[in-house]
């Protein structure tokens, strides 16, 4: 185990891109944070992986503005440092036309999707720039920032945020170092589609069964790539889709 490992702050590292993430930075030797709200779900990823690198694991909702800071300020000294972030944290809720949505669920996903991302990354941003060359910023978006679909409605438009912010970013932080990188990946095979359509097991199943989606690790891989390029690089985009994924192009209503 290295003296003194870079560490990687990941959240939502509970499941899906976020734990594998977690899994690949330590097989790197990267010291970790990982937050999620689940803390049960922390403390296993935490015991698979902490004789391997220094794992810091603190139990957050990143829409609590409160709670981020304080979990940042409480950062223990070995993991203040903090190289690199993955924004990962975020969800879709509901998959039915916009004027069949809730209400409610729109705001959670716009609380977690765009102001969970902004709460941690202000945050972090100076201990992230004090780090300067080599620190990167990595925002999981996804395919659906771009490609508007049926019942995308609100969770595509946070990610086209998340997307944007992430350009954005690369102009303000020109000159300290800090990368910024947005990964849009497709279907991906995580408890993504359990959580949206809330719990309906078959709602995965049927979306995933007989095909060959994205696999956690499969993203986790194009993070640690564009986190740890040479520090003179910065990927902006990262779109990764299945190759069984494509478009259907544009729909035409004959109905009248
Ligand atoms: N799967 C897919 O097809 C795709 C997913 N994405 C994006 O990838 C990211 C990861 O999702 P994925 O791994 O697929 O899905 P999962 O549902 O498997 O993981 C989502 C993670 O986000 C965490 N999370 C959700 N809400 C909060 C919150 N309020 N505060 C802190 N953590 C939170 C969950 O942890 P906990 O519940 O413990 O808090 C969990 O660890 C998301 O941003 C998603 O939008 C992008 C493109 C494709
Ligand atoms: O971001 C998740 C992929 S999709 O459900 O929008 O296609």
């Amino acid at each position: 185990m290295s003296h003194n490992p870079p560490v990687a702050f990941i959240t939502g590292a509970t499941s899906g891109f976020g734990r594998a993430c977690a899994h690949r930075f330590a097989e790197a030797g990267w010291a970790l944070v990982l937050s999620g709200r689940r803390q049960e779900r922390l403390d296993a990823v935490k015991q698979q992986l902490e004789g391997k690198v220094p794992v810091h694991v603190a139990t957050l909702d990143v829409r609590d503005r409160e709670a981020v800071a304080r979990v940042i300020d409480e950062l223990p000294a070995a993991f203040e440092a903090v190289k690199v972030l993955v924004n990962n944290a975020g969800l879709a809720l509901g998959a039915g036309p916009a004027q069949e949505a809730n209400l409610d669920d729109w705001k959670t996903v716009i609380d977690t999707n765009i102001t969970g991302l902004v709460n941690v990354t202000r945050t972090l941003l100076p201990t992230l720039i004090g780090v300067g060359r080599g620190a990167a910023i990595i925002n999981i978006s996804s395919t659906a920032a771009l490609w508007p679909y049926p019942g995308s409605h609100v969770y595509g438009a946070s990610k086209a945020f998340v997307n944007q912010f992430s350009y954005n970013l690369r102009c303000d932080l020109r000159g300290t170092g800090v990368r910024v990188t947005d990964i849009a990946p497709g279907m991906s095979e995580t408890e993504f589609t359990l959580v949206r359509m809330k719990g309906d097991q078959s709602a995965h199943d049927k979306l995933y069964g007989g095909v060959e989606p994205i696999q956690p690790e499969d993203v986790a891989e194009q993070v640690f790539l564009a986190a740890t390029l040479p520090p003179h690089l910065n990927i902006n985009r990262l779109e990764i889709m299945p190759v069984c994924q494509s478009w259907g192009g544009l729909s035409v209503n004959r109905d009248g």
